[in-house]
């Protein structure tokens, strides 16, 4: 699903206008009766108190055509102004007509703290206040109203975006925003749904189709889309009923050092359980025992060291090598890694200590091959390309690398975002449970495997967080958060192949039937 940004909202309003020779305000009027249906369907005519806060543009305006709804349907409503400005739009102007046709009361006008109702904590709030339309801080009394909203602790319901938050900037403010409970959001999620530092911004959202003209919404590229089951189902690659395994390729995992060999083991049983033909581990002499009982698939070759990495020689011709996994920073070990990147043909995934070597030796990144996938979570992604002072500016920092090495990047943790130059890509699947030593490793062998069966670098990141992700979920059913452990994920990367053409994806928009108002 792809992430629009407001001035492609803007821009597609205005398509669909022109294509379906729409009248002034028909689309805010869709607008306000999805809310509406959503709403209906939900509350069934319930005397809920429903307090309608509406802006004066047009995000106010879809308020004011929801009201005018629940209003006509005999629910108990009270409608606002919040009145921050003197533009009022003029498709507001229209729908603020309209509910004074409907009505005997005036909306309240809101113009400061006195003028704030009683809100009761079962009632509903909800918020049309700011939308994408939001261009500069808010003023105080404004911040004290959404201080209001949350104090009283009532449901609150965000029409297209939470009021107070920019859809392409950190806000200023943490106090002066509101945090609903659901916002439905139209044609397109927005991006600070999926941002460590603003996802809290609502805790569910849902999208709302109003109807944007459909080549507009299928030919615009966007900067930023969603991966799930959708978006992957059409790379993965049926097996032929006469395959072999060399025609699913051999993967190569390098890495470990004393007391780490577990890390080899988890990635390395991951390449095979997403489908390799064949497998190898390289490790120092220490792991050669455990791995080698514990992993009988596996073929392993060791180091001439016992406890650490010091040259990476082996004659073996993989199709794809995950290194970096377990493997120390030690002195020698550094030298193998520059000595393997000057000599290596083969595509690459990068990770942990490999990732941390090259962060201090920036002259490793130009051997780095084109199209080599890169695995940091956000404290390697800081050693990488530097601090940053905000998601935004992060994920600004970590396209421009991508572009300069022409590699792909991805940023590991609820929402893993893989960033192919200055494309990215959101992941929805993956949960808090998978916030366990080792998980990473799976995610590592995963991508290599998926490499080895000749999956493009950009599909086997995106193919391969979704699986790890989808993984994380399933186990997650059995195990729990707490007892969710990185093995439990790859015991079920085979369900989340499977379950690829088992359920149809739940859907992330309301089909619900247009009702006459
Ligand atoms: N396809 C779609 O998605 C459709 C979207 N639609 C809806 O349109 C919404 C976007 O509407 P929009 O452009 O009128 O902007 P909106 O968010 O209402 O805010 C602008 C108003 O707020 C004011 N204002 C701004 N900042 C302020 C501040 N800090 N403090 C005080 N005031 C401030 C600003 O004032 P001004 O800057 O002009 O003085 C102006 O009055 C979108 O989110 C969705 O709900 C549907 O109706 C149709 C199809
Ligand atoms: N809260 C979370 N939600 C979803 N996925 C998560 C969460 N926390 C961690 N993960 C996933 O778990 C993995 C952790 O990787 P990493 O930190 O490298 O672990 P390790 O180094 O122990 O293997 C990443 O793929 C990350 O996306
Ligand atoms: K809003």
């Amino acid at each position: 699903m792809k992430i629009f940004s407001k001035e492609q909202i803007y821009k597609g309003d205005k398509v669909t206008e022109e294509q379906q020779s729409l009248p002034p305000s028909e689309l805010m009027e869709r607008a306000g009766l999805q809310i509406f249906n959503w709403m209906h369907l939900r509350m069934q005519g319930a005397q809920v108190p429903i307090h309608v806060f509406c802006g004066i543009g047009n995000n106010g305006g879809d308020g004011l055509v929801l009201a005018r709804h629940l209003i006509t349907h005999g629910y108990n409503v009270e409608v606002y102004v919040v009145n921050c400005g003197n533009s009022r739009s003029k498709d507001f102007l229209t729908s603020y007509d309209k509910v004074k046709d409907v009505s005997k009361k005036w909306p309240q006008l809101l113009k400061c703290e006195t003028d704030f109702p009683d809100i009761h904590r079962d009632d509903i709030i909800v918020d049309a206040i700011f939308g994408i339309g939001l261009n500069r801080e808010i003023e105080s009394w404004i911040k004290a109203l959404f201080n209001h909203f949350k104090a009283s602790s009532a449901f609150t319901l965000s029409v297209d975006i939470p009021s107070g938050w920019f859809t392409d900037k950190p806000i200023e403010d943490n106090e002066g925003v509101v945090r609903a409970n659901y916002t439905l959001s139209f044609q397109s999620p927005k991006l600070i749904f999926f941002l460590p530092e603003t996802a809290d911004c609502t805790i569910q959202w849902e999208v709302i189709d109003i109807g944007i003209d459909r080549d507009y919404l299928m030919t615009t590229e966007t900067e930023y889309e969603l991966i799930s089951k959708n978006e992957v189902l059409p790379m993965y690659k049926p097996r032929d009923k006469y395959a072999h395994k060399g025609d699913f390729g051999h993967g190569l995992i390098v890495g470990g050092s004393y007391g780490k060999i577990g890390a080899v083991h988890l990635a390395t049983r991951s390449v095979l359980s997403s489908g390799a033909g064949l497998t190898t581990a390289f490790i120092p002499k220490c792991g050669y025992v455990p791995l080698q009982t514990s992993l009988p698939e596996a073929m392993v070759i060791t180091d001439a060291d016992t406890n650490k990495i010091t040259a990476i020689d082996f004659d073996i011709k993989p199709d794809a090598i995950g290194i970096g996994i377990g493997m120390g920073k030690f002195p020698d070990t550094v030298s193998a890694l520059k000595a393997f990147l000057k000599n290596n043909k083969a595509p690459l995934v990068i990770d942990a200590d490999a990732l941390n070597i090259i962060s201090e030796n920036n002259d490793l990144l130009k051997l780095i091959p084109e199209n080599s996938i890169l695995t940091p979570h956000p404290k390697e992604l800081e050693r990488l390309i530097g601090e940053w002072s905000n998601d935004f500016d992060k994920l600004k920092k970590a396209s421009d690398f991508s572009t300069k090495y022409k590699v792909l990047v991805i940023i590991k943790g609820a929402n893993t975002i893989i960033v192919y130059g200055q494309k990215k890509f959101i992941s929805v699947t993956g949960n808090p449970g998978m916030a366990t030593a080792g998980s990473g490793d799976v995610l590592t062998g995963i991508i290599t495997g998926l490499l080895c069966q000749k999956y493009n670098p950009l599909e086997s990141a995106l193919f391969g967080v979704y699986l790890h992700g989808k993984a994380g979920d399933l186990a997650l059913e059995e195990y729990g958060y707490q007892s969710l452990l990185a093995s439990h994920i790859v015991d079920y990367i085979g369900e989340a192949y499977i379950d690829l053409f088992k359920q149809p994806e739940q859907p992330q928009q309301e089909e619900v039937e247009a009702e006459n108002s």
